[in-house]
């Protein structure tokens, strides 16, 4: 569904990403780990088109998208979380869905087409926020949601744009340890029956652990392992590269 071939991102001679060769499977969830700086975001921004690579492939669906800008990829089907900084504080929860939604779709000029367009942009909102457990917030302002309520915001409008493939980079950053485990359960409903594949940064380990069918590990820019959890945590050059280091 997804891969990377030779991704590879030099500043001067510095490869802040090193020949990365990954595949996503439809369906497949897939954790990134490694520690601070070994290049998480950076493939992230390579994948979704926020930075070009200097080397090497992105493909999605055995095309070429390498040189397209993020929007097209968007289009395509590739979606990253927003940023807490694409959320209007003073909009409502719903609002930020439903402007989410419309920005996906587009709109219609034609009078008659824009009422049932309005409804199924509102019905689309809707089933984004249910899907992430915010619909009682909907009318709640934006700006005073609680971090692992923005969390499952910044999901819901990713989901507005109906992604075959999510990248979440770092999606309990800031939510306390009581919301995390209502959070795992969204973001595990999110691949299901649906074919949406998942690549996901996360430093929490307990959390890869139990969305992860298999985890990356990056250091220094590039792959030292992709494989079965298991495998993974029983890598001798895994746990060497981590000696005395924070995931
Ligand atoms: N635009 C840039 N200019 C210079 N250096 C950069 C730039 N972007 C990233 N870097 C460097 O590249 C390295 C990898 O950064 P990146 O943010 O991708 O790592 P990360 O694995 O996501 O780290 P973290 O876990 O701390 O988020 C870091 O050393 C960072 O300082």
């Amino acid at each position: 569904m997804l891969a990377t071939r030779g991704l590879t991102w030099r500043i001067g001679e510095v490869a802040i990403v090193d020949s990365v060769y990954l595949d996503l499977a439809p369906g497949e969830f897939l954790g990134v780990i490694g520690p601070n700086g070994a290049g998480k975001t950076s493939l992230f921004n390579l994948i979704t088109g926020l930075r070009r690579p200097t080397e090497g492939t992105v493909l999605l669906d055995g095309a070429d998208i390498t040189a397209l800008p993020p929007h097209r990829r968007a289009r395509l089907g590739l979606g990253r979380t927003f940023q807490a900084s694409s959320v209007f504080g003073s909009l409502s929860v719903r609002e930020n869905v439903r402007l989410a939604v419309q920005a996906h779709r587009g709109g219609s000029m034609k009078l008659w087409r824009r009422a049932a367009a309005d409804r199924e942009v509102a019905a689309a909102a809707d089933a984004a926020l249910d899907r992430v457990g915010l619909h009682h917030r909907g009318t709640a302002p934006a700006g005073t949601l609680a971090h692992g309520e923005k969390r499952k915001l910044e999901i819901a409008l990713l989901l507005a744009g109906e992604p075959r493939v999510m990248l979440l980079d770092e999606p309990m950053a800031g939510v306390s340890a009581e919301d995390v485990p209502e959070l795992v359960s969204v973001i595990k409903s999110l691949t299901g029956d649906s074919g949406r594949a998942v690549l996901m940064v996360e430093h929490h380990m307990d959390v890869i652990l139990e969305l992860a069918d298999r985890i990356a590990v990056m250091h220094h820019g590039a792959l030292l392992a992709c494989d079965t959890p298991d495998t993974v945590m029983a890598n001798a050059t895994v746990q060497e590269a981590y000696l005395g280091e924070a995931l």
